[in-house]
């Protein structure tokens, strides 16, 4: 049987929310990607351009401290959520993506948002030995 692992990352606790849903209902791992230090209100403030997270979303080489890197040791399926920041992950998530190898895994992405459509938000992310999600 197939080992599965929810990972996770969450600012205001709803993709938290959707990935213990999703853990629970397909009895899967669950692991969380913890930012250093963890976010404030300012620090996810999307109209203050001075920011942390505007600040890392207007540096695309820039891969964020995480506290907790979950291993993908032992798993065959990993399932990766995060809130939609400005239509991509935080950045967080690709500092947790390139420590890790994935070859022969199956890595299925989520994302929570308040509108917007996540089809898209994984093309920009590199996974080690795998091709990246389209
Ligand atoms: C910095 C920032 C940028 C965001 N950008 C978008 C966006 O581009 N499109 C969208 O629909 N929602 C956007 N949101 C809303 C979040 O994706 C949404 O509230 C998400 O469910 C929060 O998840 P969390 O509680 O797990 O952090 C943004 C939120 C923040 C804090």
């Amino acid at each position: 049987m197939s080992k599965q692992l929810v990972v996770y990352i969450s600012a205001t606790g709803t993709t938290r929310r959707v990935a213990q849903n999703l853990a629970k209902a397909i009895d899967a791992d669950l692991a969380e990607i913890v930012p250093v230090p963890p976010f404030t209100a300012q620090d996810i403030d999307w109209t203050d351009p001075t920011s942390r997270a505007s600040r890392q979303h207007a540096d695309r080489a820039m891969r964020p401290p995480i506290s907790a890197s979950p291993s993908a040791d032992g798993y065959d399926e990993i399932f990766v959520g995060y809130p939609l920041w400005w239509d991509t992950a935080p950045r967080e998530v690709r500092t947790w993506l390139e420590s890790h190898d994935f070859t022969g895994k199956t890595i299925t992405t989520f994302a929570t948002s308040s509108s917007a459509h996540a089809a898209h938000s994984a093309s920009n992310c590199t996974i080690r030995h795998r091709t990246p999600i389209g």
